[in-house]
């Protein structure tokens, strides 16, 4: 590892010399977490990005951990969503599939894509509706601080214009306070139909990792991880700010300007 800090405000920032290394720490990091929340509480509950963090997962599929991890446990959720068909190559279900899911032994029943059926508006009330009922049957837990779903792992990649999840800079939708699942028809960046969870679902999780690799990411983490911005200047990716532990997962590039 090139570096680690562990500031109380910015969470724990581990730098890494290579991608490749990268993604051994952060399989680590999610085998240790699953075996944490199955012991305590029989299930875990992992929130998945789509873009450039499903690559970075691809060693939690190989030894030790592909036969150490109870995947049987495991309950897979999205962050944000592409509202298009699952088969369509922008889909972040699609990528996760072919990246990840379809390599370990999740349940079917357990992995909760939107309803591609629905326009958008009917996907968000449709998915925030799915999450009430597991928070009802307990496999996701509330927050008692925020009243918000607490999912165990939040797995969060961010773009080089600093957003995470589908929370796009000086977008309205990032100070979304009520809702737990909304909707956006204007995207930033294409396809421009998504849902997304809000900042206070995203902020209630028990652990949330930030996966950040290459250097045209750097100039944000730069200003994410080394400057002192007004509140109002915040990039989305600095409003990530979990109730629970923050860890940044960054390889040299990302890092580079820091
Ligand atoms: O559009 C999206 O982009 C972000 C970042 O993707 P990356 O490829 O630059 O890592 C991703 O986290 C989000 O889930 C996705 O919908």
């Amino acid at each position: 590892m090139a570096g680690v800090s562990d500031e109380k405000t910015q969470g724990k920032v581990q730098v890494f010399d290579s991608e490749e290394d990268l993604a051994l720490a952060l399989a680590k990091y999610v085998a240790h977490l699953s075996n944490q929340f199955v012991r305590e509480r029989g299930a875990f509950t992992v929130v998945l990005s789509g873009g450039s963090l499903i690559k970075s997962l691809r060693k939690l599929v190989d030894a030790p951990h592909i036969d150490s991890v109870d995947w049987a446990r495991w309950h897979i959720f999205w962050v944000d969503e592409r509202v298009v068909p699952k088969d369509h190559p922008d889909s972040n279900y699609l990528l996760a599939h072919n990246g990840f899911l379809s390599k370990v032994p999740i349940p079917a029943g357990n992995v909760y894509a939107i309803n591609d059926a629905l326009s958008a508006e009917g996907a968000a009330d449709d998915y925030e509706t799915c999450l009430k009922h597991l928070v009802h049957n307990k496999i996701i837990e509330l927050s008692g601080t925020t009243g918000f779903p607490k999912f165990d792992l939040m797995l969060l990649g961010m773009g080089p214009d600093g957003h995470v999840a589908s929370l796009f800079p000086g977008h309205p939708l990032v100070q979304e306070s009520k809702k737990w699942v909304a909707y956006i028809k204007d995207s930033p960046k294409p396809p421009p139909e998504r849902i997304t969870f809000s900042f206070p679902v995203i902020n209630s999780s028990a652990h949330v990792a930030l996966v950040v690799a290459g250097a045209g990411k750097a100039d944000v983490i730069r200003k994410a991880l080394g400057s002192n911005d007004q509140k109002s200047d915040l990039l989305p990716v600095q409003m990530v700010s979990p109730e629970g532990n923050l860890a940044w997962f960054l390889d040299k590039d990302a890092a580079s300007k820091l």
